[in-house]
């Protein structure tokens, strides 16, 4: 017999295990929806874009596809197919046992951790999807609903338009007054002189005014309209990121992202407590277990996780409530299609604590062609009401732009 809330009302009640689930199948099946519902395929394929995006559909018996989306990493298509077996027959509701399933099984096969977790997540969003559509609800929903109709989202502008001399500050007007955005990020760490490799390099005071005179232009030219975050990739020491973020603290800057390598939340957590420039990271870092220590260390200001590498939506909504217990805000990292970037706009939408979802690919025409509906206007994302992410892939971009040798989904 199990027990239930019911039985502390109606100590008389009981209910198996089957009756319970029976009564759980009624209420979906009220909605339109069933619980009946079996996994019968996984597929992916890549497409050529900023990165080679890899797209993740879950098909059922039921005749509903989900789509997901995994941040790229060598191996990942390879990975979600050794996954499948463990996928077919289950059931796509139990989208937390199914993560935990996958997680254990393929660390059992030795596989590397990281680029696990990267494809695990693409299967993530696609149950998130898959599970949407089954209940008739929209992804939010499945997360404990909404904190925020619209989601902010910063323009990742890189290294500014380099045929303009003071390029960063032109190309931070031209997205401003041009794309509608009042949120931007610039690289801090482009190459001059001998600053050729991204590594953890220590910088002259003539390197570090180089970066203070960019940060400069820029916050001169749009301070007044926009918040402006500059990233530096993890590449320098401790002593120089602490350096820079100390020169950066009298001007007007949003965050200071990546200054050191990310596997030392040591030295991470020291330039940031040196230092009032609020310094964002988490790219870099997977699961909750990764990202706890980020947090409790208080290594950072900002969190910014990237979903669909960091275990998807729903590790990154814990992730985000852990952070919330030090009053943290998250900034989520993003470099992917539509498909993640709505699964990051859910969890945004779905969290108290999220500052803005990054924008990485304003200069590639097509983006927004991989679906039918619009995703970012005017430097925000409007969370829609449809089922699942609310997008419908348009299979003809797709195909236009599938890696060489990838092979197209199978029709729903
Ligand atoms: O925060 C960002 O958008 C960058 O760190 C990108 O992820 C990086 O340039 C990819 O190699
Ligand atoms: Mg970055």
């Amino acid at each position: 017999m199990v027990r239930d809330y019911r039985q502390l009302h109606d100590p008389n009640a009981e209910y198996t295990m089957r009756e319970l689930s029976a009564d759980t199948m009624g209420l979906a099946a009220k909605r339109g929806g069933g619980r009946d519902v079996s996994i019968t395929d996984v597929q992916t394929t890549m497409i050529d874009g900023n990165f080679p995006w890899t797209l993740v559909r879950i098909y059922t018996d039921a005749g509903i596809v989900g789509t997901g989306e995994a941040y790229w990493g060598a191996g990942v298509p390879e990975l979600i197919d050794r996954m499948t077996p463990f996928l077919v027959g289950e059931n796509p509701l139990d989208i937390d046992r199914l993560y935990e399933h996958l997680i254990q099984k393929m660390s059992g096969e030795g596989s590397i951790a990281g680029v696990t977790v990267t494809a695990v997540s693409g299967i993530e969003i696609a149950l998130h999807d898959l599970a949407g559509k089954i209940l008739d609800v929209p992804a939010y929903q499945l997360l404990g609903g909404k904190y925020r109709d619209e989601v902010r989202v910063y323009c990742d502008c890189h290294a500014g338009d380099e045929s303009e001399p003071d390029s960063n500050a032109a190309e931070a007007e031209r997205v401003v007054e041009e794309l509608g955005y009042d949120a931007l990020k610039f690289d801090l760490d482009v190459p001059s002189g001998e600053e050729k490799d991204r590594a953890n390099r220590h910088l002259s005071d003539r390197e570090i005014e180089h970066k203070v005179e960019i940060v400069e232009e820029v916050t001169d030219r749009v301070g007044d309209r926009a918040d402006v975050a500059f990233d530096c990739h993890w590449s320098f020491t401790g002593g120089s990121a602490k350096r820079l973020a100390a020169r950066l603290e009298e001007y007007p800057i949003w965050w200071l992202e990546d200054p050191v390598p990310p596997e030392n939340h040591d030295v991470q957590r020291e330039v940031t407590q040196h230092t009032s420039t609020p310094i964002a990271a988490g790219e870099n870092v997977y699961r909750k277990h990764g990202q706890r220590r980020l947090v409790d260390q208080q290594a950072v200001d900002i969190l910014a996780p990237d979903l669909p590498k960091v275990g998807g939506m729903r590790e990154t909504r814990k992730i985000a409530d852990l952070a919330d217990t030090y009053y943290m805000p998250i900034a989520m990292h993003n470099v992917s299609s539509p498909v993640a970037t709505m699964a990051s706009a859910h969890v945004a939408s779905a969290i108290p604590n999220s500052l803005a979802v990054e924008f990485h690919s304003y200069q590639l025409g097509w983006w927004e062609d991989l679906v039918e509906e619009s995703v970012i206007e005017e430097g925000s994302i409007e969370i829609s009401e449809a089922p699942g992410l609310g997008l419908t892939l348009d299979l003809d971009t797709v195909s236009e732009h599938m890696v060489s040798g990838e092979e197209l989904f199978d029709e729903a």
